[in-house]
């Protein structure tokens, strides 16, 4: 009989110079590798104010043409001291030829996202293909993401919304450090 399995044998990398080597196709998305952390702003128009949230965002690869992706963030008063959780949303990131990109996310509040985009010069434009919704979730039509990297150790991103009714307009924007240098 085997030994169980402690560890997993083919471990995901978070930098490009780690084992295993990335995958030639994930050449556009490269410099988004690692755990990023930072603040951000957000609103929408059914909601009475405005709010400020922290997050944080890691992106991972095990060799595969695609990036694993996690984002979780919480809530910050006027002090910057946490509040509560707030949105968390995880899933995979698959890169094409030309930089094309396929995404799946999916959300605790009950919304499958699937987005198709393009990730050229450190940008990355992800626009809703398909939203499929739990019973109970709110409704969402639509969304479009910009991730940037501005420079090396600088993620920003806009996160437009279409839900509850309302257009595509604003509902996120943050900028985020990488967390993992060294
Ligand atoms: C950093 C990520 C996010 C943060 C900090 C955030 C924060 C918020 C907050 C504070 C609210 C007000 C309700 C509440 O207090 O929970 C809200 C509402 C909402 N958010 Fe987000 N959100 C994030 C990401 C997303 C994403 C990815 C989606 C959809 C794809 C989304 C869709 C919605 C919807 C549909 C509402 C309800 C609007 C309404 O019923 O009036 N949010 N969000």
């Amino acid at each position: 009989m085997s030994e169980p399995v402690r560890k997993p044998p083919f471990p995901d990398a978070l930098r490009a110079d780690a084992a295993p080597a990335p995958h030639a196709l994930l050449g556009p998305l490269i410099g988004f590798l690692g755990t990023w952390a930072g603040r951000g702003r957000g609103g929408y128009p059914t909601l009475d104010e405005d709010f400020s949230y922290a997050q944080e965002v890691t992106f991972r690869h095990d060799g595969r043409p695609f990036l694993h992706y996690e984002a979780r963030a919480w809530l910050l008063d006027a002090d910057d001291v946490p509040l509560r959780p707030s949105a968390r949303e995880s899933g995979w990131w698959r890169v094409q030829p030309e930089g094309r990109v396929e995404a799946l996310i999916t959300q605790p509040t009950g919304i499958a996202e699937i987005l198709v985009g393009h990730a050229a010069d450190g940008v990355v434009d992800l626009t809703t293909h398909q939203v499929a919704s739990a019973p109970t979730a709110k409704e969402v039509s639509a969304t479009h993401r910009r991730y940037t990297l501005t420079d090396e150790g600088t993620l920003t991103y806009v996160h437009d919304l279409a839900a509850v009714g309302r257009p595509l307009q604003h509902h996120l924007s943050a900028r985020l450090r990488r967390e993992d240098r060294g």
